[in-house]
Order: C-alpha cells, then structure tokens, then sequence
C-alpha cells in the first residue's frame, strides 16, 4: 500500500491537560437500538443530568445529523450539484449506513480527545460498524468507549412510532427500515444494557448509565 503524504501532527496542548482542565475524562457513550428504543430520549436526559453535575458534554443523534454531517442527497442538492449531493449524500443502505457510522465516530472520538464525555444516538444496527468505532475510540485509551444497548422489542417501538415511520415501512413505504425490512445487529457484550420494556422512566434509566461513568472513573 502506497504510504500516505498525509502525517499526523502532535498537538502542543495534550488530551491529559485537556481533561484535568476539565476535571474528568473524555469519553464515547454510544447508545444503540431500533427506531423508537429510546436511545435519544434517554441520551438527552443523561445529557441534562451530566449538565446539571457541571460537567462538559456533546450530544449527537441521528435526526440532528442527518441535517448536516450526513445529510441526504436531496438535502445536498440544495446547496451542491447533483453529482456532489449523489456522491456524498447518505441513505440508509448498508454502505451509506457504514459511512454514516465512520463519520459520526471519527467526530466522537475527536470531541472525547478534547476531554468531552460525548454521548451518540444512533440506531448503528451493524457490529462491524460499531466495533470500529470501538477501536477509533479506544486507540487513545481502552475503556473510553462505552456501548450502551437499548434494548426494546421491536413490538414496544412500532406501539411508540412517535414519527410514523413503522407504518409507512409496514406499508411498503420506506425501503431498508430498521428491523422491519432491514437487519439490527444487537450488541453481544455492551458495556450497559437497558431494557426498554422494564418500565423504567428516561430519568431511571440515564441514572444507571450515569452511575456506571462515575464508578468507570471519567469523573468523581
Ligand atoms: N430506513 C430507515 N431505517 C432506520 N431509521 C430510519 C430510516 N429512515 C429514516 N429513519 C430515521 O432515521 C433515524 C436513524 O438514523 P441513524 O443515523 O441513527 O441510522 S443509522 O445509524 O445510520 O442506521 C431514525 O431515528 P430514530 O427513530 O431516532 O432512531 C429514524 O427515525
Ligand atoms: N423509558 C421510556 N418509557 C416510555 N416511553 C419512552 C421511554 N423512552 C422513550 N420513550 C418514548 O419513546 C418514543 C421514542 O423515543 P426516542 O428517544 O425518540 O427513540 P429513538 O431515539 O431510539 O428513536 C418517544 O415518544 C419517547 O417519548
């Protein structure tokens, strides 16, 4: 393979100092599950909660992102020519989730080097896809990845489907739809898993994710 021209540059001011500035470590919490688990709901109220401790955070998911980072050809196209919004415009074919996915963990593992303790939404449904982001993460340091596994059946989700989206998928409407006409991939050992179907609050269920960051040491 021809080595590359391009060479990473070694910052003057370092992760450690960024963190101790910040009094905690950066980390990656990737909340994963179908459409309508909860992960987003879930990840704004641990989000609030890690706020209201003063501690310093992000907050990406899938919607949000999906405007801008990895924006839609249709949306592309707006701004860009056809051939451009073609080329870098994202679906939700298997591929175009794959590059959704190497985006959004490239920017979370930058934002975590910076000290951040970023928090991800996504329903991620592919192991290979999630695994490398795992291994982006914690090429920095093991342990900064923490796969938490929303984890409510798929009955729970289409009951909730608080956007319609079920039910145009049942009705044919939308192609590749997670766990209706397209696979989920569940986590086989995530670092947190919640059931979705327990009956838990949001607020009880970021609680325990919170509690698992604190005693995992990314702060006091
Ligand atoms: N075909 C298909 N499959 C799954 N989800 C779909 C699809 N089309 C649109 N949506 C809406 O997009 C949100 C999922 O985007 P993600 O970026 O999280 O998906 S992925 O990680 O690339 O699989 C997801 O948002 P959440 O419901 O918050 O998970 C859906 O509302
Ligand atoms: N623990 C919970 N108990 C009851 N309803 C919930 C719970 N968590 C989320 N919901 C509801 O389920 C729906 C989907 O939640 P959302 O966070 O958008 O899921 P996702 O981001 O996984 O698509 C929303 O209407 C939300 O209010």
């Amino acid at each position: 393979m021809v080595k590359s021209d391009i060479v990473w540059h070694q910052h003057v001011v370092t992760r450690e100092s960024r963190e101790d500035r910040l009094s905690q470590k950066g980390a990656v919490v990737w909340f994963t599950g179908l459409s309508g688990c909860g992960k987003s709901t879930i990840a704004n109220e641990l989000d609030r909660q890690l706020a209201e401790l003063g501690r310093a955070t992000m907050l990406l998911d899938g919607d949000n992102i999906r405007h801008g980072l990895c924006a839609p050809p249709e949306r592309l196209a707006e701004e860009h020519t056809q051939e451009f919004a073609d080329r870098f415009g994202l679906g939700f074919g298997e591929t175009d989730r794959e590059e959704n996915i190497r985006r959004i963990g490239s920017l979370a593992s930058l934002m975590a080097s910076a000290g951040l303790i970023t928090l991800t939404a996504f329903v991620s449904p592919y192991r290979r896809d999630r695994d490398r982001v795992r291994r982006i993460v914690e090429a920095g340091r093991t342990g900064d990845f923490v796969e938490v596994f929303v984890d409510t059946p798929l009955e729970i989700c289409e009951t909730r489907d608080p956007k319609g989206l079920y039910k145009k998928a049942r009705a044919g409407l939308i192609k590749n739809f997670t766990g209706i006409s397209d696979p989920y991939e569940a986590p086989t050992s995530p670092e947190i898993r919640l059931d979705g179907g327990d009956g838990r609050t949001p607020a009880q269920q970021a609680a325990e994710v919170l509690e698992t960051l604190r005693k995992r040491g990314f702060f006091a």
